[in-house]
């Protein structure tokens, strides 16, 4: 089969021009916080300019479709990673950037005055490769699963592809031979090309697309004031817990705590200042936890921390903590530190479920209140 390089052009610029809009449009449903979109969105379409300009050799000069089409190619490959860079959260070097725009800048006038095929080859793969090369590092350490791999995968095949034809470029007579001639490496680059820049934005479009169901999740499982767990979440994470200790013995504890006098805090500094209160007790409660435990609003001023693999000894230590922590952490200037009570209450021989040990954590808070409030029960 001989496929026909000036078509696949073609069809590749169609292709990624198309792929670039439907990025576009998947930007304008995903909330904010997701960055990176729109140079993702806009480096397809660089590509789409490429492919259009490089389609136009024999009517265009060659030398301006050569270095119009590579300088675009460039572009496009610099803002794919330039998205990945924003998607992460990586601080975008602009300086870096700038540098790179500048020298390119210099090499294209440098071509403008003294063209040279081989050169000009080597300085266009050396920079595509390396730019292919930072990316593909960058989504390997910063993404995971079956989108990262994919964009990985494809950023080292379009390395292994770049260097391949640059060396191939001082074997075959470069300077004359056709962009569009139909020999094996010539067919291999400009297909290989295609594919790249599809996979590339598929990969892309699967990561945005992964990145808004974990915000989505978050949001379901999340307490809008405080950053807590919901109660639902807590208590699903809790069922799990107990299901781990019945099965395999895994100990599990858990603490029902509550603010104290938290009433006169909303009628002493305003309601929106009880709710900065709560925000900060949970900041500093979460500094005393450890990564697996889970903290959870029961219900206004009421929390719900959970202690997996944790005895009562363990449990009582960490509530403790809790609690001194509380007790000492002043929430704004004006407002005193506010205490909290805790009930303790772990897993033991005879619970059916997770409501048993809600129970006795009740009554364990409810003790701690009737005994002076500002203690662990
Ligand atoms: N600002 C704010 N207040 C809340 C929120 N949820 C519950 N509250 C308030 O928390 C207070 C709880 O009051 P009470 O149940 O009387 O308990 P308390 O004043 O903490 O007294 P003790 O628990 O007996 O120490 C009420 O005034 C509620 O309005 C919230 O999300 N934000």
């Amino acid at each position: 089969m001989q496929l026909d390089p000036r078509s696949i052009t073609v069809m590749t610029a169609l292709m990624a021009a198309v792929l670039g809009a439907v990025l576009l449009g998947v930007r304008r449903n995903c909330p904010p916080t997701i960055q990176g979109l729109l140079p993702w969105s806009l480096a397809p379409m660089t590509c789409a300019g490429a492919a259009g300009v490089y389609a136009l050799q024999g009517w265009w000069p060659e030398f301006a479709v050569a270095q119009t089409g590579n300088a675009l190619l460039l572009a496009g490959c610099g803002l794919f990673y330039f998205g990945s860079q924003r998607f992460f959260g990586r601080r975008v070097t602009w300086r870096l950037w700038g540098g790179i725009a500048l020298l390119s800048l210099a090499v294209l006038t440098w071509f403008l005055v003294r063209p040279d095929y081989r050169v000009r080859m080597v300085v266009f793969t050396g920079t595509m490769t390396a730019c292919v090369l930072a990316h593909a590092r960058l989504v390997l350490r910063d993404g995971r699963g079956f989108a990262a791999r994919l964009i990985a995968g494809t950023l080292l095949l379009q390395a292994i592809v770049l260097v391949g034809r640059g060396l191939a470029s001082f074997w075959v007579d470069g300077a004359q031979s056709s962009r569009f001639a139909t020999t094996t490496v010539q067919t291999s680059y400009i297909a290989s090309y295609c594919f790249s820049v599809l996979l590339l934005s598929v990969g892309v479009l699967l990561m945005a697309s992964e990145r808004v169901r974990e915000e989505f999740e978050l949001l379901a499982t999340r307490d809008a004031l405080t950053g807590a767990l919901t109660r639902r979440a807590v208590l699903q994470a809790g069922g799990e817990e107990f299901d781990r200790w019945r099965r395999y013995g895994q100990p599990v504890s858990l603490v029902l705590l509550d603010i104290d006098h938290f009433k006169q805090v909303n009628d002493r500094y305003g309601h929106q200042a009880g709710d900065r209160v709560l925000a900060g007790a949970v900041a500093a409660m979460r500094g005393e936890l450890r990564v697996n435990d889970r903290l959870g609003r029961y219900g206004g001023e009421e929390f719900v921390i959970l202690l997996p693999s944790t005895d009562a000894e363990a449990a009582r230590a960490s509530a403790e903590r809790v609690r001194v922590a509380l007790a000492a952490h002043a929430p704004e200037p004006g407002i005193p530190p506010c205490t909290a009570s805790l009930g303790l209450a772990w897993a033991q021989p005879g619970d059916t479920s997770l409501d048993a040990l809600l129970a006795r954590a009740d009554e364990a808070l409810y003790r701690a209140k009737a005994n002076g409030r500002n203690r662990v029960a």
